[in-house]
């Protein structure tokens, strides 16, 4: 499995569309348009983050089970940055610990290898590819793509929560260490919009996956 990771708006489901075109395999979405606690949790973080990280989890281990055919399936975001969005989320006192502890222990209990035979199948991907965005990037991005939750213009605190998420994914790409990893420029390659840009991230990943053995 390939998964990619990112802010919101990085690009990661055109990426994943790309990939997924590219090497011929399947990709697994995280549907944004289907999801009934997405808009309850922007309208009120504190009431609605706990169940949307209960739903985002359930979410992310049917893709993990069902993208684990191939190590070229596509997982268009990884299950591990969910604890970095619920820890930001409490960071602006929109959670508690207590919540975000509960989580943590979940995910680590669901993410655990059971089976160590040599037939077992890992949960954990071949490869991460992360897409950086800077702020302005992201800021610009949510914008034109206009989910009605997500525009600043309706919620002015938003905008420090995108602020503080955008400065946390760095540090969290740099000890992410659970599989092999590649980061993706997406300020210097718009991979959406520029055909040769997008030829150039296909070519890096390539590289990477050649390296890794996965084709
Ligand atoms: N664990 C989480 N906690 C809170 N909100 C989350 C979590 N995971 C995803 N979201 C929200 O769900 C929505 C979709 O998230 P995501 O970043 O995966 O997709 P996206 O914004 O469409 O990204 P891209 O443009 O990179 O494809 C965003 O509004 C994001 O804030």
């Amino acid at each position: 499995m390939i998964v990619l990771s990112g802010t919101i708006g990085a690009g990661k489901t055109s990426l994943t569309d790309l990939l997924a075109a590219h090497f011929g395999s399947n990709a697994y979405y995280e549907s944004v348009d289907d999801n009934p606690i997405l808009p309850l949790f922007y309208e009120n973080q504190k009431k609605y983050g706990f169940l949307l990280q209960n739903y985002f989890l359930n979410k992310r281990m049917d893709n993990i089970r069902d993208a684990q055919g191939s190590q070229l399936n596509i997982i268009d975001r990884s299950i591990y940055e969910d604890l970095l969005l619920f820890q930001t989320v409490a960071a602006q006192g929109q959670a508690t610990e207590v919540e975000v502890d509960i989580y943590r222990d979940l995910l680590d209990n669901m993410m655990e290898q059971v089976d160590f035979s040599d037939e077992a199948v890992l949960k954990t991907p071949d490869l991460l590819v992360y897409i950086h965005v800077s702020f302005d990037t992201m800021l610009n991005r949510i914008k034109k793509r206009g989910r009605e939750f997500e525009q600043v213009d309706h919620d002015s605190g938003l905008y420090d929560y995108y602020k503080l998420l955008n400065n946390r994914y760095s540090q969290w790409f740099e000890a992410y260490n659970q599989s092999p990893k590649l980061m993706i420029d997406g300020d210097a390659y718009d991979f959406v919009e520029d055909t040769e840009a997008a030829e150039k991230v296909l070519t890096l990943i390539d590289q990477k996956v050649k390296e890794l053995g996965l084709k």
